[in-house]
C-alpha cells in the first residue's frame, strides 16, 4: 500500500539559520527524511556523476567482479545471480552497487576503496568521485552545524567533539536494472532497512521506487512513495544520530521497489569519526527521559556494521 507523502523541504538559501534549524528539528523528529535545496552543488555536477556511474556499471561483468567487495574491503556488489536464489526473493535486493571512500579517511580498515583501473576508466573518473566526496562533506558539515543548532548546541558542536573531524563517509553508486521477465514477484530493489550511520545524503535520477515506512510496528505496514524533487538531495537520519538524540530524531525505515525502468541513485553516508564516542546528548535526556542506549565508541559500532557490509554486500 502506498500513501501520498509530503516531506519537508529545507532551503539552505534561507538567511535565518535559527529558523532553518528549527525546521530541521521538526523534519528529523517527524519524518527522519527531508529534501535539501540550495545546498550549493550544481545540477550539472549531479548529471556528471550519473554519467560516470553509468560508465562504471557498463563495464564488462568480469572487470567489475575484479573489484568485488571482500571480507576486508569495500567494492563492487553484483546483481544477485538467478541460480543463487531460486526461491521468491533476492535477499540483498535486485541491484548492483559499488562503495567508494576517500584515502583521507583514517584507519586502513575503513578506507579500503577499490578503484577501477585507468585502462578501463580514465583518472578523471576517480577525480570526479573524489570531488563529489569533498562537496558532499562540505554540505554535510553545514547540515550538521544546523543540526547542532536544532539540538540547542553550539553550531560547531559535532566538529568540536571530533564527530566530523576525520569522519568516515562513503559514496555508494547504485544501479537498479528494473523489471526483467524473470523478476520474481515480491523481489525488492533494496530491502527494508534503516541506515546505520549519522546521516545519508541521497541523490536519485527521478525514476520512482524509494518508499518510507513511518511506523514499522504497524500492521499492515504503510509504505509511502518519496516523490522526486529536481535538484534536491534527500536527507535521512541514520541510527547513530537517532542514538545521539535518544530517539528524538528518527532513523526511518525505507526500501526501493523493483522499478519499471532502470534506476540510478547515489548515496553518501556520513558515519562519524571512529575515535568519537557516541553518547546521548544532554539536551535529549532528563530524569523522566533517561538515555536509552549506553555510550559506544564509534570504532566498535562502525566495525560491527562495516564487517556485515563487507561480508554480505548489504
Ligand atoms: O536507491 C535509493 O534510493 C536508496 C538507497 C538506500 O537506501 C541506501 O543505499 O541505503
Ligand atoms: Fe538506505
Amino acid at each position: 500500500m502506498a500513501g501520498n507523502l509530503v516531506l519537508p523541504l529545507i532551503d539552505l538559501a534561507f538567511p535565518d539559520r535559527a529558523s532553518t534549524a528549527k525546521s530541521i528539528r521538526q523534519a528529523c523528529a517527524d519524518h527522519g527524511f527531508f529534501y535539501l535545496v540550495n545546498h550549493g552543488i550544481e545540477e550539472s555536477f549531479f548529471q556528471q556523476m550519473f554519467q560516470e556511474s553509468r560508465k562504471f556499471f557498463s563495464l564488462p561483468h568480469d572487470e567489475k567482479m575484479k573489484l568485488k567487495s571482500k571480507r576486508d574491503n569495500l567494492g563492487y556488489n553484483p546483481l544477485p545471480s538467478k541460480t543463487l536464489d531460486s526461491s521468491s526473493k533476492f535477499i540483498g535486493g535486485l541491484r548492483e552497487d559499488i562503495y567508494l571512500t576517500s584515502a583521507k579517511v583514517k584507519y586502513s580498515q575503513f578506507n579500503a576503496s577499490q578503484w577501477p583501473p585507468e585502462e578501463l576508466l580514465p583518472c578523471s573518473w576517480r577525480a570526479t568521485m573524489e570531488s563529489y566526496y569533498e562537496k558532499m562533506m562540505a554540505v554535510g558539515k553545514n547540515l550538521f552545524s544546523l543540526i547542532a543548532l536544532a539540538l540547542g548546541l553550539d553550531d560547531l558542536f559535532f566538529e568540536k567533539i571530533g564527530a566530523l573531524h576525520e569522519t568516515l563517509a562513503y559514496i555508494r553508486l547504485l544501479r537498479y536494472p528494473g523489471k526483467t521477465p524473470d523478476t520474481s514477484s515480491g523481489s525488492l530493489g533494496a530491502p527494508a532497512h534503516s541506515d546505520f550511520g549519522m546521516a545519508t545524503l541521497l541523490l536519485t535520477d527521478g525514476v520512482p521506487g524509494l518508499q518510507i515506512c513511518m511506523d514499522k510496528d504497524k500492521h499492515p505496514q504503510l509504505w509511502e512513495d518519496v516523490p522526486h524533487v529536481n535538484g534536491a538531495l534527500i536527507i535521512n537520519v541514520g541510527d547513530l544520530l537517532e542514538r545521539w538524540t535518544n530517539c528524538l530524531f528518527r532513523s526511518t525505515m525505507h526500501r526501493v521497489l523493483v522499478t519499471e525502468q532502470e534506476r540510478y541513485s547515489i548515496a553518501f553516508f556520513i558515519d562519524g569519526d571512529p575515535d568519537c564516542t557516541v553518547v546521548c546528548l544532554e539536551s535529549c535526556c532528563s530524569e523522566e527521559n533517561p538515555a536509552r542506549f549506553p555510550p559506544i565508541r564509534g570504532v566498535d559500532y562502525l566495525q560491527e556494521h562495516l564487517t556485515a557490509i563487507y561480508a554480505s554486500g548489504l
